[in-house]
């Protein structure tokens, strides 16, 4: 019999920015959040009312004051898995195409790296598979 979900799910989209050199956008969640330090995909809950893709699009010009067109954002992969008390559903956009030179405005600090690179950075447990599917994509193996 299927387990009850008694979790309320927690709806979050994130987005890996990719560059010319094929490196990828990580930023640094700061002190006083859950999970304070960690590196992880821009990105953000999905309010009432919103499509993923329009949530994407307001947290990635709130976070990096960057402009996407909805467009440019391809699903990549996605986590689903429990997060604290709640039940994280977390879905990972790729994007090449931006507007703008991305700011730290809502973290810590923006770093640019390389998929393989991406192992040795602390990330939250729900990103950790993303970085071979991202590897593989940007490789093409
Ligand atoms: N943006 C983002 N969030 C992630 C990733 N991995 C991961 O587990 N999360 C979690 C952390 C948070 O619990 C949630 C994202 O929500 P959020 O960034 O809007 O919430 P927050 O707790 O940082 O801040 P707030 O909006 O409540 O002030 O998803 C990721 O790669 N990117």
């Amino acid at each position: 019999m299927a387990k009850a979900v008694t979790q309320a799910s927690l709806f979050v989209v994130a987005v890996a920015l990719i560059d010319q050199a094929g490196r990828v956008l990580v930023q640094q969640r700061p002190a006083g959040k859950q999970m304070a330090g960690l590196w992880e995909f821009p990105g953000g809950k999905v309010e009432a009312g919103e499509t993923p893709e329009a949530a994407l699009v307001r947290e990635i010009a709130e976070e990096l004051g960057i402009t996407v067109a909805e467009g440019a954002l391809r699903p990549l992969t996605f986590a689903s898995e429990p997060l604290a008390d709640r039940h994280l559903l977390l879905l990972l956009y790729r994007c090449r195409d931006w507007t703008g030179e991305p700011q730290a405005l809502d973290a810590a600090a923006l770093a640019w790296h390389a998929p393989s690179a991406l192992h040795r950075l602390a990330m939250p447990p729900a990103d950790k598979p993303f970085i071979a599917i991202l590897e593989r994509a940007l490789t093409g193996a």
